[in-house]
């Protein structure tokens, strides 16, 4: 071979990840197998047989799941209900299930168009259900049929159901059966929220059907979190890991509220951040710097559909909490804040009634916290108090990345 065949870039096709070995091991959709799963035996049986039904094709109990983020929900339903259709499968009991994101299809219309999509087989039921078009009751109507047509039993998950948009699908999915509007096809639904407060949202007689079965899962411990990570260690290349790594991750994700999501996430960044200082191991320095990375990374995506006037108002309360001991502050001094900022932004101000509307629409996505409402003296009515979820500097790093906010502006 001539010279002439090697390309410069040959060597770098040719190299190989001094750091992973297997990085998606920690990517986030990566859904572990059983042996990777730590402390959940527990819900994992228990919502086994609250869909154990299901296998012969009898009706599943519908279930809530609640927990804080990364307490292993939407892994446990995942994995559970994966495990149920295999079996079911080996029963000749037609069992199919979907995964519904709420956060994605946040209306009525768009889960059951998703559900419809989802459990059809177009070339043996000869119903096609298009993106858009149809009424909601039309789409209800393909859906009823599709499951009557192909399917003994299925189950859908919705996750963080709390940001459906209304209780009516709810509703509907919840008592398909009783209403009369299924005629074989038995439906269970796993509903999954971070929020306790969420049954507070709902309809009596939804809340009765949806709640057949309960479920909290705990935070995780910094053992079980150490665990968690220990067995993914092989997303790695032996020996690169230094030995305080997992236990310094671990203490981290611990302090939030054990949470197993970012402490994969500090791993996976500190892997990165290694990787680019061409180092050739994965050291304590390296988790402390991706701790900060996981936070802003994790807010700016928070933000990232929100608007200028949405993110001068995070902003404002950041400023204030950075300049003082106190956490929570009312809508006055936000808003004062806050039109410093706009100010000097050039962009227009919201008036203080329309800020307060965004407040609580990103309290509500957990952009940011509020208590409850709270009496400020005689005569002065009620206020809200917000604070933040997350340290000022992550906030501010992750709002001053968008060039509007750059504190070079
Ligand atoms: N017990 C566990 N064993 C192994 N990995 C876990 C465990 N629990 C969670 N994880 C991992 O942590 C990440 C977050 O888990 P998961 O999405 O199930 O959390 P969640 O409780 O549904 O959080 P959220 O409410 O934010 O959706 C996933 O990558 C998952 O694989």
């Amino acid at each position: 071979m001539t010279d002439e065949n090697h390309s410069p870039l040959d060597s770098i096709w040719e190299s190989e990840d001094p750091i992973f070995a297997n990085k998606e091991l920690l990517d986030i959709e990566h859904i572990p197998n059983e042996d990777r799963i730590i402390g959940r035996e527990d819900e994992i049986s228990s919502l086994a047989n609250s869909i154990h039904p299901a296998i012969r094709g009898g009706k599943p109990r519908n279930t809530l799941i609640y927990g804080k983020t990364g307490t292993g929900k939407s892994l446990v339903a995942k994995h559970v209900t994966q495990s149920a259709e295999e079996f079911a499968r080996d029963r000749d009991t037609k069992l199919d299930r979907a995964y519904i994101d709420c956060t994605q299809a946040t209306t009525e219309t768009q889960v059951v168009i998703t559900l419809a999509r989802s459990f059809n087989q177009p070339e043996t039921t000869d119903i096609t259900v298009p993106l858009s078009g149809l009424s909601t009751n039309a789409y209800y109507d393909r859906l009823w049929n599709i499951l009557d047509s192909l399917h003994d039993v299925v189950i859908i998950i919705l996750d963080e159901v709390d940001k459906l948009q209304g209780n009516n699908v709810l509703m509907q999915l919840s008592r398909a059966g009783e209403a009369g509007k299924l005629e074989t096809c038995k439906v269970g639904i796993l509903a999954i929220s971070n929020k306790i407060s969420f049954k507070d949202s709902l309809d009596e007689r939804v809340l009765s059907s949806l709640q057949e079965r309960e479920f909290i899962f705990p935070p995780y411990d910094a053992n079980q979190l150490r665990e968690i990570m220990r067995h993914r260690e092989d997303a790695f290349r032996e020996g690169v890991l230094s030995d305080d790594v997992i236990p310094l991750a671990a203490a981290f994700a611990a302090q939030e509220h054990g949470d197993a999501r970012k402490a994969l996430d500090i791993l996976r960044n500190a892997g990165e951040l290694a990787k680019e200082d061409d180092s050739d191991a994965v050291r304590e320095d390296h988790v402390r710097n991706a701790r900060q990375k996981a936070d802003i990374d994790r807010f700016s995506k928070l933000l990232q559909d929100q608007p200028t006037q949405s993110k001068a108002a995070v902003y404002a309360l950041s400023l204030l909490a950075d300049a003082s001991d106190e956490e929570e502050f009312p809508t006055r001094r936000i808003y004062e804040q806050y039109e410093r900022i706009t100010d000097s932004l050039d962009i227009d101000s919201l008036s203080q009634r329309r800020m307060v509307d965004r407040l609580n629409e990103l309290a509500f996505l957990d952009i940011l916290g509020v208590t409850d409402r709270v009496g400020r003296g005689r005569g002065k009515g009620i206020t809200n108090l917000y604070y933040l979820l997350e340290d000022p500097t992550v906030v501010q790093t992750a709002i001053e990345s968008d060039p509007r906010f750059s504190p070079a502006n």
